[in-house]
């Protein structure tokens, strides 16, 4: 692995190894986060390790440790005086050791473009915090050392310091603290929200801590709940609140200009208003902080480094002859990443828009393919399908009147039923009398409680209609041009009509990007791929197509 090992005597600048995607310089803000401990208030520490005493190597110099670079003679003096770009790093960009020297390298490779760097916690440490909690809760104080997932956790950052030449003091405080925290939940048989979103800040904690230390002295280590991230005290799916973009500015922008060393952020984490608690921005919230970041201090550019080439025409593990798009607009991104897309975090682009900040998805595997760029507009002209979005294991209601209550009064009224009982509705198509809605089944928490809340929700429509409760159900998400719908509905209903699937309900915005087809679970995946196939990889356009681009 080649990692940027700087000698005092080198020049300053290095070589960008990563071709600028756009005209000018890549500009963005990384985030890698670090903190002391998930609890109590941490300031801002400058680290003073002596990046002389630490000998720099190549990686894995054949001793198993992957030196720390070093950056004598790279001060961040003279390199101007405004942070220009985000860079985050999601969770499979940090996944281990090399990969954490691999990203080191990467944004030492561009010293001049003055990141602010957001990390998430290490490969799947967020899933295995969060499995480890909820076995902590039945498996009894004495068994807590015994979880798997625990012990995937510790193990993996162990070894990642032992591997990296740091000491295990970087982490030790908090995998003390974090198997602390594990006994007091199985000491209480308890799992609230808010312990879970603690349970869960260790994983960015750790991983922040840890590349900080790496980093050695150009850096400096923020926990976004420590600098003005505020949210709502909505635990699991906090929203970032208006205070959170001066208050980060102020500590971000007064710290750089005191000392301009790189800012590495943790990903995720928020500080609820009220409770004063750490809170979590929702899965794949990083994204989010990397983009209120990037608004916050109005940089040039907003990258989110991830482990595929960027947006793709759909999940590659879905249908792996999926193609890299190059160009997106917010619009169009944030209904993907809405309809279910996990490569970017649904409300990711809100600031981004906001600010009119580009956000470019990049391969943090693959530094040289160009990824994808997200800016307010493009060129639409011949744009007809961007990306196709699957949804499995969705519920799906058919509600059909009773007449018990007046034609006006019986949409009204189911709305306000889903509203009162906190349901979240994806799809929806009506008449005067009918509706059919699909359900959002990532706001359910767990499997009882979703029979539970269906069977509740079914119990109180049945007082004004009749209802079907259809499982099993996926939504495939066509996400394109809004000016192409009438070729995007023909061309579907040739593949459709070839594949010979049942659509049970199509759904689509009056001025949306996205249309939704809504079918039995198992007929998605083929579907999916005959869509790809129709809309990416037919090499000449239809007859309908080209007639209808050369009117357009
Ligand atoms: N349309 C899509 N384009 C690209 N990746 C997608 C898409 N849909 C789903 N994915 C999945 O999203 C993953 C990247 O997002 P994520 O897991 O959040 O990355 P990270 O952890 O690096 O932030 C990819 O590995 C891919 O499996
Ligand atoms: N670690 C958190 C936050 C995050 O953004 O992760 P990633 O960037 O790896 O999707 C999660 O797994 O949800």
């Amino acid at each position: 692995m080649a990692i940027p090992v700087r000698s005092a005597a080198a020049p300053r600048r290095l070589v960008p190894s990563i071709p600028p995607a756009s005209s000018g310089h890549v500009r963005g803000l990384a985030c890698f986060g670090t903190r002391t401990g998930p609890r109590g208030a941490r300031g801002l520490s400058m680290v003073v390790a002596d990046s002389t005493s630490r000998r720099a190597k190549q990686a894995d110099g054949g001793d198993g440790v992957l030196g720390a670079p070093v950056l004598g003679g790279l001060g961040m003096e003279g390199l101007g005086d405004q942070l220009s770009v985000v860079m985050k790093f999601g969770g499979s960009s940090v996944s281990s050791a090399a990969r954490m020297a691999e990203v080191a390298g990467l944004i030492l490779t561009f010293p001049e473009e003055r990141p602010v760097v957001v990390l998430s916690a290490m490969g799947k440490t967020t899933n295995n915090l969060l499995l480890a909690g909820e076995k902590a809760v039945g498996c009894g104080v004495i068994h807590v050392s015994e979880i798997e997932e625990w012990n995937m956790v510790k193990s993996l950052h162990i070894k990642t310091v032992d591997e990296l030449g740091l000491p295990r003091s970087v982490i030790q405080d908090m995998l003390d603290e974090l198997e602390q925290l594990l006994k007091g939940i199985a000491m209480m048989k308890e799992l609230t929200p808010r312990t879970s979103d603690y349970l869960v800040s260790f994983g960015e904690c750790m991983s922040t801590r840890i590349f900080s230390a790496y980093l050695n002295k150009i850096r400096v280590k923020y926990d976004a709940f420590d600098i003005g991230f505020i949210t709502t005290d909505e635990f699991g799916n906090a929203d970032i609140l208006e205070a959170t973009y001066p208050a980060v500015a102020k500590r971000l922008h007064g710290d750089w200009i005191q000392d301009p060393a790189i800012p590495v952020v943790t990903g995720f984490l928020g500080k609820g208003w009220k409770s004063g608690a750490v809170t979590t921005l929702g899965r794949g919230g990083s994204d989010l902080t990397a983009t209120t970041i990037g608004k916050a201090l109005g940089l040039r550019e907003i990258q989110v480094w991830k482990d595929v080439d960027g947006v793709l025409t759909c999940d590659p593990n879905i249908y792996p002859h999926a193609k890299t798009v190059p160009y997106l607009t917010f619009e169009e991104a944030t209904e993907l990443a809405y309809f279910g897309a996990q490569v970017l975090h649904p409300q990711s682009m809100r600031p981004a828009r906001e600010g009119d900040i580009p956000v470019r998805v990049k391969n943090s595997y693959n530094p040289k393919a160009p990824g994808t760029l997200i800016t307010r507009q493009r060129d639409m002209d011949k744009v007809v399908l961007t990306s196709i979005v699957l949804k499995s294991n969705v519920t799906m209601l058919d509600i059909v009147s009773t007449r018990m209550l007046g034609q006006y009064g019986f949409l009204a009224r189911v709305f306000a039923i889903f509203e009162d009982l906190c349901i979240s509705v994806d799809c929806v198509a009506t008449s005067e009398v009918s509706v059919s809605v699909s359900l959002d089944p990532s706001k359910i928490w767990s499997r009882e409680l979703i029979q539970q809340e269906l069977d509740h929700v079914v119990e109180e429509l049945e007082k004004i209609a009749i209802v079907r409760l259809l499982q099993q159900r996926a939504i495939i998400s066509l996400i394109g041009n809004v000016e192409q719908s009438s070729l995007i509905l023909e061309k579907t209903g040739r593949v459709l009509r070839k594949s010979g699937v049942n659509v049970q309900m199509i759904s689509q915005g009056a001025s949306k990007v996205n249309m939704s087809l809504i079918v039995h679970d198992s007929d998605a995946k083929a579907l999916v791929e005959a869509l790809h196939q129709a809309f990416f990889e037919d090499d000449v356009l239809s007859q309908v197509e080209a007639e209808n681009l050369l009117v357009g």
